[in-house]
């Protein structure tokens, strides 16, 4: 599946005829099987550009489109939040299940599904807990298994690790590639991190302030899973300054004007 974003702009309007460019002439192509990280300053319109691609959005202007589906219908689209946003009243197992039962999947069917994504996520043991037993890291599995069981054609990722310790996070972007790696599904992910963006990367997509513009595609030219042995280390930390440096600028300016 390709995620083809072309020339989209998006435009909030406001109650006073106050309007907001956040995004203007955004053109990029998610490829089948690719890992792409937007990362931007505050306020530059990462998420915007997430929601439109997920559909929660329109765009003012341009085409958003998923390509590669051989039926003829709406893409399923697998969404992973900073805020899970659990049922505390439903286990684990009935929150994953949850989407299923929403899309009419038979008992069986649910029940094979959840017992494979539970697996994937490494919660096996844990099905029958409640969101409070969990702990932070826990109940972000839940929401990659609940985003996963839906077999999603495309996987978009907005900010899931950013409410996490520092040591939980870096053990989650570990687990998120081998996980990825077993659906390879096409994704956007969103982050402020750079350094995370430089571990998870295909390519790393820098936004620039508002309006939102693409500044620079920087693809990550590091062995996918050895990006934090020793022998790459100076590799990875020449992207992660480069990608500072792109956004240092920007990224001042946010903070000077109250937005992060
Ligand atoms: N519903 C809305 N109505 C009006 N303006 C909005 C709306 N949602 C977002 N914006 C504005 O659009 C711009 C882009 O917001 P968006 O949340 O996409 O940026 P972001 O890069 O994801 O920010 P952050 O990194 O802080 O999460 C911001 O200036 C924001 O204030």
């Amino acid at each position: 599946m390709r995620i083809v974003i072309e020339a989209v702009c998006k435009e909030y309007t406001g109650r006073q005829e106050q309007s907001l460019l956040a995004l203007n002439d955004i053109s990029l192509t998610v490829e089948q099987e690719e890992f792409v990280v937007l990362v931007g300053p505050s306020g530059c319109g990462k998420s915007t550009l997430l929601n439109l691609v997920a559909g929660l959005l329109a765009p003012t202007s341009g085409v958003i489109a998923v390509e590669g589906l051989t039926e003829d219908r709406d893409p399923a689209v697998g969404m992973v939040f900073q805020e899970v946003g659990l049922f505390p009243w439903r286990t684990v197992a009935a929150n994953i299940a949850f989407g299923l039962e929403e899309m009419g999947i038979g008992r069986q069917e649910r029940k094979t599904r959840l017992a494979h994504y539970i697996s994937l996520v490494g919660l096996t043991g844990f099905e029958q807990a409640y969101p409070h037993q969990l702990s932070g890291g826990m109940r972000q599995r839940v929401g990659i298994a609940r985003a996963l069981a839906i077999q999603p054609d495309i996987l978009l990722m907005d900010e899931p690790f950013s409410a996490l310790d520092a040591q939980t996070r870096t053990l989650m972007q570990e687990e998120l590639l081998h996980i990825w790696d077993k659906t390879r599904l096409s994704t956007l992910y969103v982050t402020h991190n750079i350094q995370e963006a430089v571990y998870l990367a295909d390519r790393i997509v820098v936004l620039s302030r508002r309006p939102g513009r693409i500044s620079s595609i920087i693809a990550v030219d590091i062995p996918k899973f050895s990006r934090d042995q020793e022998q790459y280390r100076y590799c990875f930390n020449t992207y992660v300054d480069e990608i500072w440096r792109l956004i240092r600028k920007d990224a001042e300016e946010a903070l000077r004007e109250g937005e992060s």
